[in-house]
């Protein structure tokens, strides 16, 4: 790369931090706290997806099928990370099966997975507006899913926390995993400036 040394931890320093993880692993809840710890402006794709183009998660899968959401959440996520300055974005749960994303994901954000097993997350996701995937049988398609996606998460992810410890673990769960999560996003950034 033709960055100097200073150039390139400037620019890792306000590199967007994205939440990935599956349906019900926190990412919104997590990524609002975190982003007010961190002082950064926070983004969730989901909504801002439905905001940008005026249609719903579920009105989305219904009349473009999920390949056309996906090419829409793309788009998204692309442009979310090439805005400049610093941010924390919630991800869709299913960001990462798009290749191009997983790209930029890897070349310009901090990527933290927010890591569970499925019957932790069948107890809660539960069937929501934008979750028409959970639809059906949340705890069969949540398991398929899982399959496909956990190497996916590992490809991507630069910081990975399990999140059912703190669930079980912590009086006041939420916060105990927003500022661990802060914890370890300054100390990978630290570690990138000096690099
Ligand atoms: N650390 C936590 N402790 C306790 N409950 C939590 C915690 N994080 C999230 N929750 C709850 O779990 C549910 C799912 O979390 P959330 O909606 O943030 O998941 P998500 O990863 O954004 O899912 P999706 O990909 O479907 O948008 C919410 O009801 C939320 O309040
Ligand atoms: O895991 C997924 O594939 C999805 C997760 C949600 O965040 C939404 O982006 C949508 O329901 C698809
Ligand atoms: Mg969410």
């Amino acid at each position: 790369m033709a960055d100097g040394p200073s150039t390139g931890a400037a620019r890792r320093t306000v590199a967007p931090v994205v939440l990935v993880g599956l349906m019900g692993s926190g990412k919104s809840t997590v990524g609002r706290r975190l982003a007010s710890r961190l002082d950064r402006p926070f983004v969730d794709a989901d909504d801002e997806l439905v905001r940008r183009t005026g249609r719903t998660v579920r009105e989305w899968f219904a009349e473009e099928g999920e390949p056309g959401f996906r090419v829409a959440e793309a788009e998204l996520v692309a442009d979310l990370l090439a805005a400049p300055g610093p941010a924390v974005i919630a991800a869709g749960g299913g960001a990462v099966v798009t290749p191009s994303t997983r790209a930029l994901l890897t070349e310009r954000a901090l990527v933290v997975w927010l890591r569970a097993g499925v019957p932790f997350l069948v107890s809660r996701a539960r069937r929501k507006a934008h979750r028409p995937l959970l639809d059906d049988d949340p705890a069969t398609v949540l398991a398929r899913l899982e399959a496909e996606r956990t190497p996916l998460y590992e490809e991507v992810a630069d910081v990975v926390v399990d999140v059912e410890g703190f669930h079980h673990g912590a009086e006041k769960p939420k916060r105990a995993l927003a500022a661990r999560v802060a914890e370890l996003v300054l100390e990978a950034e630290a570690e990138a400036v000096h690099r």
